[in-house]
């Protein structure tokens, strides 16, 4: 097999790339500063996997992955894998003891700690960035008043001092990324084990009218396909259109998903299978302790 290239939201620290450096078997890592940056680079054809951040526990769907794997490309999950998630409060290595004022990080890791910040740092100013990576980064050349949610790795990549650990919420805090890629080609991965095969597909509905969800919903229940996620998103064609996006907890097959796609499309709507995949549920052990 050729060498595969990879694409992942950076930059270096980052949740991705953990996920990224547990699941393949090798390969070129791209880090690429945004999600949109590393999607596009999959459709331009740079890199044939591109690797992002689909759903967390606790502050559920990163809307930015999938509104652009929706809207903006045309490219298939390929393999989906669920990490653990556990964020830190990162410092300068100079840090002594200051007031934090200032506090970084991706918006979904600000989301998993609120109660903490709350709590511990009414007062700081808060700072969105791209990636937690990129808030550590910040962190590094920056005074020694500000801090970065992130995780050890930033912190190890960027020479940062943990002056708390394991700021989450809530413990069972996981995160699930997508494999994508625009022609599905087989994977170099790790051996990690498979928790199910599935299947999401994006229905749209003609318009507005008296239950149409649930015979949406009935197509795949009467044929005993259960569903593990259904979420609606905005066309961005006018408010209430609106689409929604269905995993389903098995693998595509030639009999029961035409079956339902056939069915759906007599009542006027649409099914757009977005990828048929293996689900990876990884372990990634937290090595260190706080300083
Ligand atoms: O910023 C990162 O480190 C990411 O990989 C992104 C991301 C996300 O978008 O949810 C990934 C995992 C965590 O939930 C927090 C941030």
């Amino acid at each position: 097999m050729e060498n595969q290239r990879i694409g992942y939201l950076g930059p270096k620290g980052t949740f991705t790339k953990m996920a990224v450096d547990a699941l393949f078997d090798g390969g070129s890592f791209i880090s690429y500063e945004s999600i949109p940056a590393c999607l596009d680079a999959v459709e331009r054809g740079d890199i044939e996997t591109g690797v992002v951040p689909l759903e967390n526990a606790i502050e559920g769907s990163v809307h930015l992955t999938i509104d652009y794997l929706v809207h903006q490309v045309n490219q298939a999950i390929i393999a989906e894998m669920t990490v653990p998630i556990k964020q830190h409060l990162l410092v300068h290595p100079d840090y002594q003891g200051e007031r934090v004022k200032k506090i970084y990080s991706h918006s979904h890791a600000i989301a998993q700690c609120h109660q903490y910040l709350h709590k511990h740092y009414p007062d700081a100013e808060i700072e969105y960035t791209a990636s937690t990576g990129r808030a550590a980064e910040i962190v590094a050349s920056s005074g020694r008043e500000t801090a970065a949610i992130g995780n050890h790795l930033a912190a190890e990549e960027n020479g940062l001092k943990l002056l708390d650990t394991n700021i989450h919420d809530y413990d069972n805090n996981h995160t699930r990324f997508a494999v994508v890629q625009k022609n599905p080609k087989t994977l170099k991965v790790k051996d990690h084990t498979v928790s199910k095969h599935k299947t999401t597909v994006m229905v749209t509905l003609p318009k507005d009218y008296a239950g149409a969800l649930h015979q949406v919903l009935a197509a795949f229940s009467w044929r005993k396909m259960n569903l593990s996620k259904i979420e609606s998103r905005p066309m961005k064609t006018g408010l209430g259109n609106y689409f929604f996006l269905i995993d389903v907890d098995q693998p595509y097959d030639q009999v029961l998903f035409p079956g339902v796609q056939a069915e759906l499309e007599a009542l006027g709507c649409q099914l757009k299978v977005l990828g048929t995949y293996p689900a990876y549920q990884i372990d990634i052990p937290a090595p260190i302790q706080k300083a």
